[in-house]
């Protein structure tokens, strides 16, 4: 599979007061088109400053990202971005259909309708398009969000703890939802989480950060094939495993066997 994106030597330093502070220290990574990859680190280590520099949002102090081959100088246009706060990224005013056609502007209005209308009925809203997103639960308002991404077809799709504000059940049924649609559709999926399960159950590949600065401290391959189950999955041998490798990792275990250590 080609690399969709590459982060090499990623290093940033926000200037401050009291002094600099280095938040990404030497970060290096890629991913291939069609992969999941997770992102799991401690709090703070730097997680938001590493997705602000894929999105073009800030310019690294050190090293570059890649976007298909192509150095990330500015906001691309071939991303989308799922945030945790849903309520924050939907337009309350508007409809559910015209949310999700939001970033769809520049096509034709009867190509915009259909784009929506698939991605809305890809993630079971079909019925909901003349709602208003205040009229709907918070995990149906994620949807909405995972559905305007998708409608928008991004080469790479970033998500930044897409599930942390929603119940234990409808997140179940969320991270079913992304993996479902992400293998009909063929997204390339990076997605931050603090919770070490979810990193599990949903990647490809596990990427475990350091404490800030963050740096990349194992490359994990999850062997847990494509068809996943809440309850089985989650049981298996070597999801269990995987879990303690990362924990470990997390708690800055120094020699983990079968990881890449980077
Ligand atoms: N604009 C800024 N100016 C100065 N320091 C910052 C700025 N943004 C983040 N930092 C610092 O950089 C470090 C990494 O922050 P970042 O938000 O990237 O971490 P994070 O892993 O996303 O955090 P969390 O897990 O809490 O979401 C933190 O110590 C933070 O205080």
């Amino acid at each position: 599979m080609p690399t969709m994106l590459e982060v090499a030597d990623l290093g940033h330093t926000y200037p401050g007061k009291d002094g600099a502070h280095n938040a990404v220290d030497g970060l290096s990574f890629t991913v291939d088109a069609g992969e999941l990859v997770c992102v799991v680190g401690p709090s703070g280590c730097g997680k938001s400053t590493l997705l602000r520099a894929i999105a073009g949002l800030i310019t690294p102090t050190r090293g570059t990202v890649s976007l298909r081959g192509t150095r990330v100088d500015g906001v691309p246009s071939e991303l989308a971005v799922v945030f945790q706060d849903y309520s924050r990224s939907l337009f309350p005013w508007l409809t559910v259909q015209r949310n999700v056609e939001f970033p769809l502007r520049g096509l034709p209005r009867s190509q915009r309708a259909a784009r929506a209308r698939e991605a809305l009925a890809s993630v079971g809203l079909d019925q909901a398009g003349r709602k208003h997103p205040g009229q709907l639960s918070g995990g149906m308002q994620q949807r909405v969000a995972i559905a305007r991404a998708l409608a928008y077809r991004p080469s790479l799709l970033l998500m930044d703890e897409p599930f942390a504000s929603v119940d234990a059940q409808t997140r179940f049924e969320l991270e079913d939802l992304l993996l479902r649609v992400r293998r009909e559709q063929d997204t390339t999926v990076l997605l931050v989480t603090h919770d070490i399960d979810e990193s599990v159950y949903l990647g490809d590949r596990v990427l475990v950060l350091t404490k800030s600065p963050a740096s990349v401290v194992a490359d994990l391959p999850v062997d847990l094939g494509d068809a996943r189950d809440q309850i089985k999955t989650r049981a298996s041998e070597t999801f269990v495993d995987l879990r303690a490798k990362v924990a470990e990792l997390l708690r800055g275990a120094s020699h983990i066997e079968d990881a890449k250590l980077i």
